[in-house]
């Protein structure tokens, strides 16, 4: 049995109570919930106790001594931040793409002159499982020094039956063995292949009649995803796939006015998906109905500043009572990072975010985008004990001194997992 761990004298101990019901929306994502000199008692893998510093000296004074202690004098604590949308099981990576842009091609241009997905939908085909699990290992250990741990996992570079069940097997043996859970999405509507492009409508059959009922009668994913996109898959096609995916039990997501304005984000409200991921092209229609339908919105900044296109509107998302939460997005064509803390800072500079929003985005709101907020996404009493440390005094300077990781500890149901920035 693991000794308790008693995180003592953060300077700030945000634990963004009170927002474990719903999705937390408008002003009360300013409301972190700090406790000054805050501490916080841990045992059996969740946290027992939260509270001042003197408040738990006088509750557990007859246990000090079992406790590792650890000292957060002058550092915040902040729940393990959650990413709620990444590509992380693939191989591959497309950096000749990246220079591509850089000298003027488009995203759009690239994949459909055979880049972007379908070439890594290539490199993954003929990857080993053993290949995926080990590259996909390496990403989900940099999570963690960047303080993650959770994220969830989207197949999508298979395309085939075969590879896409390959990809949510990867992901499943990840979430078995790394310390950093995994929640899974199948997206094998996440571009059509070439055999198909003279007939997508067949493959979305393919993806509809053979992909999603095998995928759910396996257990492999929670959600099913699609990219609703032009060139991509239409509205009508996308709601035909998400709603077969309702049939068998997996929940909707779908990637959303991401490259050009499509009504992703109406088709989201109406089909009550439990997000709409990217949305940097949405309609103010789009945003109004998915506040009415309560979809959270899953904005991607990192995704926006690689690709040189304007980021969505975090900030009228949040006046518009959407709840909001961010990602990194993280792939090998539009986003390949994996740094939440980057993320944050680019919803405050480039979303019109505060810098407590995008830590309740990165959090109790990233949480409830992966139906996890009964269990992660706040330090309240009964959660999973999975805390992150930041070597700064507050919320603010997180923000302030952006681009570097400022991670000091990460611990893991309980376990330290990270300390002085290093994998334990
Ligand atoms: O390009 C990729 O590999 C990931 C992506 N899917 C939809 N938008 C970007
Ligand atoms: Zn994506």
């Amino acid at each position: 049995m693991n000794r308790p761990v008693w995180i003592r004298h953060a300077s700030q101990l945000v634990t963004l109570a009170g927002g474990s019901s719903s999705p937390v929306v408008g002003e009360r994502m300013n409301e972190l919930a700090i406790i000054e000199d805050g501490s916080v008692w841990l045992e059996n893998g969740r946290i027992a106790s939260v509270g001042t510093d003197a408040e738990l000296e006088e509750i557990y004074r007859k246990r000090l001594e079992e406790a590792d202690i650890i000292d957060a004098t002058g550092r915040l604590v902040t729940p393990g931040l959650i990413d709620p949308h990444t590509h992380l099981v693939h191989a591959g990576t497309r950096e000749n793409e990246f220079n591509m842009r850089l000298n003027g091609a488009t995203y759009m241009e690239i994949m459909n002159n055979g880049g972007g997905i379908h070439a890594t939908t290539a490199a993954t085909q003929k990857a080993s499982h053993e290949q995926l699990y080990q590259e996909s290992k390496k990403r989900l250990d940099l999570f963690l020094l960047h303080g993650v741990t959770t994220v969830e996992a989207k197949s999508g570079y298979g395309l085939t039956l075969e590879d896409e069940i390959k990809q949510l097997e990867v992901a499943k043996q990840l979430d078995e063995e790394h310390p950093v859970d995994l929640v899974s999405t199948f997206m094998g509507a996440h571009a059509v292949p070439k055999d198909y492009r003279e007939n997508p409508d067949a493959f979305v059959d393919v993806v509809i009649q053979e992909m999603i009922p095998e995928v759910a009668r396996r257990k492999l994913a929670v959600f099913n995803d699609v990219f609703c996109e032009r060139g991509v898959f239409t509205p009508e096609q996308s709601r035909r796939i998400l709603e077969a995916g309702v049939e068998h039990g997996l929940l909707p997501k779908i990637h959303a006015d991401e490259i050009e304005p499509y009504e992703g984000a109406e088709l989201a409200a109406e089909i009550g998906a439990v997000s709409a991921d990217h949305l940097l092209r949405a309609s103010d229609t789009g945003i109004e109905r998915m506040a009415e339908a309560g979809v959270i919105a899953v904005l991607l900044p990192g995704t926006a500043f690689f690709l040189m296109a304007e980021s969505a509107n975090g900030r009228k998302m949040i006046d518009a009572k959407v709840a909001v939460a961010i990602s990194t997005d993280c792939n090998p064509g539009s986003s390949p990072t994996v740094s939440m803390p980057l993320i944050m800072n680019l919803g405050c500079l480039k979303m019109g975010m505060t810098p407590a929003e995008v830590l309740t985005a990165a959090t109790i709101n990233a949480a409830h985008a992966i139906k996890r907020a009964h269990e992660i996404g706040s330090i309240e009493a009964g959660k999973l004990a999975d805390i992150t440390i930041f070597d700064v005094p507050d919320f603010m300077t997180l923000q302030y001194r952006y681009g570097v990781n400022h991670v000091h500890t990460v611990i893991k149901k309980g376990a330290v997992v990270v300390a002085e920035g290093t994998l334990v």
